[in-house]
């Protein structure tokens, strides 16, 4: 059962009991499987998250999804299966539906995309995250944000623990995700105080991993892709700023840990290993394609320079940490791209 009585909140102030679930919950017939929606379920994290929730046979799933960067293709073993449902639904529109607990990922990840349509993702942020809360509150469920370290913007503070409140351009263009995801955090803070509302909030660092859109954008599925077609490793200059990479497995422990703890975060979620892009491509070159060429591409506005979170609540809280090495976790994701753009590696 999701609801036991509000948690003391980060800044240590007490609140008001959740509202109760349904009836139906404590009815004599009535089976006791956790019944979980996942936002965005049909993403990347989303729908990694979804198998590893659909091993649990007490578990039903629900995935709401607009297929902006999902597929259904990411879900496919899951269609038809009697304790999984995907519905196509914005997030932005409210949603009714009875649920236990909101895994709450809907929006795009990837600077592309995101930036692709800024006022539409600010509100996925705003209006999408406002949504849910509306639903955790109806039917008192608890929910997780995946919120992100952007929310650290370009940090004057390396490494990054949850105490650093950051240093976000407000009004630049990655500022719809940035500064979306910190008033979803707001968001999620005012309903806990104010409504006792059970939140979760992981701050999730760049994660990588199989079924990444391969014309994601992002730099660890562009350079795979870019070394299995030969094409030059684009590194965006200056290409010493450095990102910490999570294979996807350890972040969806991780997820999956922070809803069933009982901790409202924010926690920070990711491998401390840190990286410059320059390392990373020449990881890369060594592991998959030893002949490619690296070259330098001009960069975008408001790059972060440094990211690598601090990870000791994660540590002490959730009992959990990375197991899976940059090394070891770039093949992985080699072998799923060589099957999806059909190039098998030679000799
Ligand atoms: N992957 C990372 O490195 C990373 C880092 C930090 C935070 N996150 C967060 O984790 C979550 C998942 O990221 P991902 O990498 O899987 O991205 P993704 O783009 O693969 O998945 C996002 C999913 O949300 C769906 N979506 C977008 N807008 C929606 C809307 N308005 N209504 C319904 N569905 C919508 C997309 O179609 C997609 O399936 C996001 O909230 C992202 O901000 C990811
Ligand atoms: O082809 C590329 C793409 C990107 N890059 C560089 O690689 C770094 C990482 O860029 P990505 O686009 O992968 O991701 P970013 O770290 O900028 O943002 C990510 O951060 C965390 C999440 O919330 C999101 O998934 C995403 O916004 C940047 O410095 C970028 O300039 C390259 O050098 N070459």
């Amino acid at each position: 059962m999701a609801t036991q009585g509000a948690s003391t909140g980060a800044n240590g102030a007490t609140t008001r009991p959740p509202p109760n679930p349904s009836p139906l919950r404590t009815a004599k017939f009535f089976q006791a499987n956790m019944r979980i929606l996942v936002t965005g379920g049909a993403g990347f994290i989303g729908s990694h998250l979804v198998d590893r929730l659909m091993e649990n046979e007490k578990n039903e799933v629900i995935v709401v999804d607009n297929f902006f960067t999902g597929s259904k293709d990411n879900l496919r073993q899951w269609i038809g299966h009697p304790r999984f449902e995907l519905i196509r639904h914005d997030v932005t529109e409210t949603l009714l539906v009875e649920v236990d607990q909101i895994y709450h990922l809907a929006c795009p990840a990837s600077p592309i995309f995101y930036k692709y349509n800024p006022v539409k993702t600010i509100k996925t942020n705003v209006i999408g995250t406002l949504n849910m809360l509306g639903l955790a509150k109806r039917v008192g469920a608890r929910i997780l944000l995946t919120s992100t370290s952007e929310v650290y913007g370009d940090p004057l503070v390396h490494p990054q623990d949850e105490s650093y409140w950051g240093n976000v351009n407000p009004i630049g263009v990655r500022s719809c995700y940035d500064e979306g995801k910190r008033v979803a955090e707001t968001l999620m803070f005012d309903y806990h105080r104010q409504h006792g509302i059970e939140i979760r909030i992981a701050r999730i660092f760049n994660t990588y991993g199989p079924r990444m859109n391969i014309d994601d954008g992002r730099v660890v599925s562009n350079f795979i892709a870019q070394a299995i077609r030969n094409e030059p490793l684009t590194v965006q200059s200056p290409g010493t700023q450095t990102r910490s990479f999570c294979y996807v497995s350890d972040m969806v422990d991780g997820l999956i840990r922070l809803m069933e703890g009982n901790n409202t975060g924010p926690i920070n979620l990711g491998n401390p290993g840190e990286f410059t892009m320059l390392e990373l491509a020449e990881n890369v070159k060594e592991l998959i394609n030893p002949e490619v060429k690296i070259i330098h591409v001009e960069n975008t506005p408001d790059d972060p320079r440094q990211r690598k979170p601090v990870i000791t609540k994660a540590k002490e809280v959730l009992d959990w940490e990375p197991t899976i090495k940059l090394r070891d976790g770039l093949p992985r994701m080699e072998e799923d791209f060589r099957k999806r753009l059909g190039i098998p590696r030679t000799a």
